[in-house]
């Protein structure tokens, strides 16, 4: 399991930030890259035993510094070292011109590299320091590399990533293995910069906990290690209604299998009891496949105001398959009124996507009550505005998001984001690409819906849902439908 610092994500100008403080605090910024160049030839060296030339490309910056030490180190450790620089090395600056002279060998001009079968290419052009696109002859170099599919080590980013946004500028390296220091960034976890960054290896460089928290901003790695202290008690003397009573609501008669997929989803999840509430027509339909979840009628809000009386009933899920949206925005104020803990998804965020400041103040009042769990074209229609601009990172959009609507914002996708409306984010990094199915959406409300009944806060039940379902996917391996995955949620990570 993850310790809390091996979960922090900081981005890129926060880093700058830490290393000004650093440097305040009398840690020589010299003996740092010293650290980061040596640690990057060692995983090097681990890797790529058999290489028969390390191929360093070194940048105009700091990144290039490391870049530098790497090679000296190589070369020290008997390999095979040759030196390309973008830019003239005389014009660098600072701890990375001291590391650029203290390397005794030739820096050729990066134009003249010509990649040769059996380099292993160190690349130390640019990493959190990238501005704009990649430069013409850097772009030419990954084009180099990626036609004789050379193994790439990137230093703290494969060059082209944006380590705020995990965007791709121009073009970039695919790496084999990323060595990155201190903590990993953004783009080591957002899309699609964590396709680009292959086995990420984190190295402390020697930057005390003091400093990394004061300029860490609440961004973090999903991870047992954030959430597992709000996990629900697990009493010898629990009984099924202290175990919390979600309920999911079922759309008309010909789409009725999305919410029982988020209903069966939440009694594998830990849900006391489930029930399903279902419009007359859909009750055969829903009877014939129903065992241990339960099925009640609701057709219209009278029907929902007198259940809404048990007060037992802690959580609700609507949306998957639901259908009818003049109803669903009905539903959700009663919900809303009552007090009670809703998870919206699929036709239940598009029932408002004309009216999104209808819903929004319905949940303001005290800690977070509704959680969203949007996939991309959603977001777009509850957060049109955040959904356009381009300079916000996935992580910035769900912030935001989460800020406006006052509730937990689960923005899904390979790199799901949650945010909760605090300003806390968590990136998730354990889902496999099959979940990517009709209905695993289903499913990842219905387990939030459990973990909302057994009365988790709703930032950590949206957390560990997304990260129970990515496991859930892992253990149910590729090739899954999402009907495999209720069984295959794992056990809360109890230590
Ligand atoms: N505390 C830390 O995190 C440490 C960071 N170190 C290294 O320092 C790096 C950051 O260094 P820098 O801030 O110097 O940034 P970079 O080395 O990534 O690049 C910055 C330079 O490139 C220029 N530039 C940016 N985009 C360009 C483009 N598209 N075309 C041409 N030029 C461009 C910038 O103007 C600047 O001169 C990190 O990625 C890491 O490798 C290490 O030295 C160890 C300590
Ligand atoms: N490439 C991917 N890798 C990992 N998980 C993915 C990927 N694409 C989608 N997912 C996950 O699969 C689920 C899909 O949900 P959703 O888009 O609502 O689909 P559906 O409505 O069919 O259930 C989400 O939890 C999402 O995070
Ligand atoms: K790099």
């Amino acid at each position: 399991m993850h310790s809390e610092r091996d979960t922090l994500v900081i981005p890129p100008a926060d880093m700058a930030a830490v290393d000004r403080d650093a440097a305040d605090s009398g840690i020589s910024s010299l003996g740092l890259m010293e650290r980061a160049g040596q640690a990057v030839a060692a995983a090097a060296l681990r890797r790529f035993p058999g290489a028969l030339r390390f191929v360093v490309l070194c940048g105009p910056g700091n990144n290039g510094g490391d870049g530098y030490v790497a090679a000296r180190a190589l070369s020290a450790a008997g390999a095979d070292v040759a030196v390309f620089a973008l830019g003239d090395p005389a014009r660098l600056a600072g701890d990375a011109a001291a590391m650029s002279s203290a390397w005794a060998g030739a820096a050729a001009p990066l134009q003249d590299f010509r990649p040769e079968t059996g380099d292993v290419v160190i690349d130390a052009l640019f990493g959190a320091g990238l501005a704009r696109d990649l430069p013409e002859a850097a772009l030419r170099a990954v084009e180099a590399v990626g036609t004789l599919a050379l193994p790439v080590v990137a230093v703290d980013l494969p060059s082209g990533v944006d380590g705020r946004t995990g965007a791709v500028l121009g073009a970039a390296f695919k790496a084999a293995m990323t060595v990155t220091f201190v903590c990993r960034k953004p783009g080591h976890l957002l899309m699609p910069g964590r396709s680009l960054c292959g086995t990420v290896e984190v190295f402390d460089i020697g930057i005390p906990a003091r400093i990394l928290m004061r300029h860490s901003r609440h961004i973090r790695l999903n991870s047992p290690a954030i959430w597992g202290g709000a996990l629900p008690a697990a009493g010898q003397a629990a009984h099924k209604y202290t175990r919390g009573h979600l309920a999911v609501f079922s759309g008309p008669a010909t789409a009725t299998g999305a919410a029982r997929l988020s209903a069966a989803a939440g009694l594998c999840a830990g849900a006391g009891l489930v029930t399903l509430l279902s419009p007359e027509p859909a009750l055969a339909a829903n009877a014939a496949q129903l065992t241990a979840v339960m099925l009640k009628e609701v057709d219209g809000e009278e029907d929902l105001s007198r259940l809404l009386e048990d007060r037992r009933l802690a959580a609700f899920v609507l949306g998957p398959g639901f259908g009818d949206m003049e109803r669903a925005r009905a539903y959700v104020r009663r919900i809303a009124e009552a007090g009670r803990r809703l998870v919206l998804d699929a036709d239940g965020i598009t029932a408002f996507r004309d009216a999104p400041e209808a819903l929004f103040p319905l949940f303001a009042e005290g800690a977070p009550r509704l959680v969203l769990t949007p996939h991309d074209g959603e977001f777009a229609r509850l957060f049109p505005d955040l959904a356009e601009d381009g300079t916000l990172s996935k992580i910035d959009r769900a912030q935001q998001a989460a800020a406006r609507s006052h509730a937990v914002v689960v923005l899904k996708g390979a790199d799901t984001v949650i945010a909760s409306p605090d300003g806390r984010a968590l990136v998730n990094d354990n889902a496999p690409p099959w979940l990517a199915t009709a209905g695993s959406g289903d499913v990842l409300a219905g387990i939030v819906g459990a973990h909302l009944a057994q009365g988790m806060p709703a930032f950590e039940a949206a957390a560990s849902a997304v990260w129970r379902h990515g496991e859930a996917g892992r253990i149910a391996g590729e090739g899954l439908t999402a009907e495999d995955l209720p069984a295959a949620i794992p056990p809360w990570p109890r230590p």
